[in-house]
């Protein structure tokens, strides 16, 4: 019988007594897995091998794991120092243990967060004692880094150990676990007799090269038909971020929604960040605490001055017959301060003060999706810097409706049709609303946004007279509703979740 090249190397190999995986096939032929996965299954289709399929767990230490196999486990290193330092007795000061257990970096904090928790003494206000009970050598999962050490990464090593051990180790980052399909081949009757009858090679081709082109060989040759379901190598190409995905989506629901994108500069002026939104100079949101102010330059050289000077007076005085200002001083000297602006609404007071582009008269719709940056503590909620989706609706007359209509138009864009709307405070908007949106997996109502009508204080010293509607929505939030992760920091920064980011399935 005549079999390409694959296919008369495997029939060869696989034997009739003994199902064999795949790729000790091909270790055994030397061709790529690939390539004896296709020719298996083309002799499973001639019926002259059968093929089984399994489902093979496999466990494997990270080079974390293997450092803590090899060596101890951080809360273990902290133990035996605590001991050595004579805690057993009494409690002995935190930085003397750790200066002498040697552990340094991130090891301090691992060892914090575990000792306790395994019962190898208490923290407690800077102090820590050791547990003579506790047993560095019965430590399940000291014990179970040694034994996964020790086997070759197949999931039978992790018989003896108990699944609670191999999910804390998981969380620890200290092993992965991953699932492959195993294929093994076994030779049938049918196969045995073509084999003893003899088999050639044909010559058919699986794949085209430059030589075959050049020399113009491939017009005879005989190519062999593609299998797509053979094994193939994972390859891990790049991609667009999910975050800068969505970015591009929600510029195009927004772009077909009838806005225009604003563009301005990320460390902008006060004035532009601050008081045109009729923010008082001695609100809390712009001391230090809050804001990342630039020291080089510390200061924007051009205002528009009547501008400033109109800003000044809704600030002293207030707006209309019955305005009232804040009382409170105004410096021009801090309205130029310069800092990385902590929402985009600075560009929405570029664009409606007539700057950028000209007196607008209405209906103008406008948005951008940047970045802006807040002096937060980082949490699972909260990052430093993060995109806003700003935007703004200028009309003649224009109402709360209209604004509510706009989100749930917008949100339903990405298959959120539950948003909840709370009454809220904003120097510049008045009424004003904070959004919600309810976690797909835990149910909560998550903040994804701020908005409102803006006030007259605020649009009267930028020379508009008719109504306009705004809002800042954080991408980053939406993204969540979308995923369903938990944690902001999965998708961004050091700690973020590869496996999140490869594989999270697009949709559009
Ligand atoms: N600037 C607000 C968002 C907002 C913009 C415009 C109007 C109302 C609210 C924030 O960052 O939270």
């Amino acid at each position: 019988m005549q079999l390409p090249h694959a296919q008369a190397a495997v029939i060869q190999t696989v034997s009739a007594d003994e199902a064999q995986p795949v790729d000790a096939l091909a270790r055994a032929t030397d061709l790529p897995v690939e390539t004896v996965t296709g020719a298996v299954f083309e002799l499973e289709e001639q019926a002259l091998v059968a093929v089984t399929e399994r489902v093979e767990e496999s466990i494997e230490l990270t080079d974390e794991g293997v450092a803590y196999a090899d060596g101890d486990l951080p809360e273990v290193t902290l133990y035996r120092a605590a001991l050595d330092a004579g805690a057993d007795d009494e409690p002995v000061s935190m930085g003397q243990v750790i200066g002498s257990s040697g552990l340094e970096g991130a090891q301090v904090d691992i060892a914090l967060s575990n000792y306790a928790r395994k019962g190898y003494g208490v923290i407690d206000s800077g102090e820590i004692t050791a547990d003579l009970d506790a047993d560095p050598d019965a430590d399940s999962e000291a014990t179970a880094l040694e034994t996964l050490a020790a086997g070759d990464g197949d999931a039978t090593d992790a018989t003896d150990i108990d699944d609670d051990t191999i999910e804390q180790l998981e969380r620890r980052g200290l092993l992965e676990r991953s699932e492959s399909t195993v294929r093994e081949a076994t030779l049938t009757d049918e196969g045995v007799t073509v084999l003893m009858e003899g088999i050639e090679e044909s010559q058919t081709v699986g794949q085209v090269t430059p030589e075959l082109l050049t020399s113009g060989e491939w017009e005879d040759a005989e190519f062999s038909a593609y299998n797509v379901e053979a094994d193939a190598e994972r390859i891990e190409g790049g991609k667009v971020h999910i975050l800068r995905q969505t970015a591009n989506r929600v510029k195009d629901v927004l772009v077909g929604m009838g806005f225009q994108e604003m563009e301005g500069p990320h460390a902008d002026a006060d004035f532009w960040i601050n008081d045109c939104l009729f923010m008082p100079q001695d609100h809390p949101a712009r001391t230090h605490w809050d804001r990342f102010a630039l020291e080089n330059p510390t200061h924007i050289d051009d205002l528009p001055e009547d501008l400033v000077e109109r800003v000044e007076r809704a600030h002293r005085e207030g707006v209309g017959d019955d305005g009232e200002g804040y009382h409170s001083p105004w410096d021009e000297d801090f309205a130029r301060a310069l800092a990385l602006r902590g929402h985009t609404t600075s560009l929405s007071a570029r664009y409606l003060s007539g700057t950028e582009i000209g007196e607008l008269e209405p209906p103008q719709r406008y948005f951008s999706v940047e970045k802006v940056y807040r002096n937060d503590t980082l949490d699972p909620t909260h990052l430093l810097e993060f995109f806003q989706i700003e935007g703004w609706v200028m009309a003649d007359d224009l109402s709360v409706r209209d604004l509510m209509g706009t989100f749930e138009e917008f949100y339903a864009q990405f298959g959120i049709t539950d948003i909840e709307f709370k009454p809220h405070y904003n120097p510049y908007t008045e009424p004003s609303f904070e959004l919600f949106g309810t976690h797909p997996t835990t149910g909560e109502l998550v903040e994804i946004g701020n908005s409102g009508l803006f006030r007259e204080e605020m649009l009267e010293p930028l020379g508009v007279e008719c109504d306009v509607m705004a809002w800042g929505l954080a991408l980053e939030r939406l993204l969540m509703l979308m995923y369903g992760f938990e944690d902001i920091r999965d998708i961004h920064g050091t700690l973020c979740d590869l496996e999140l980011l490869r594989e999270t399935e697009v949709t559009y």
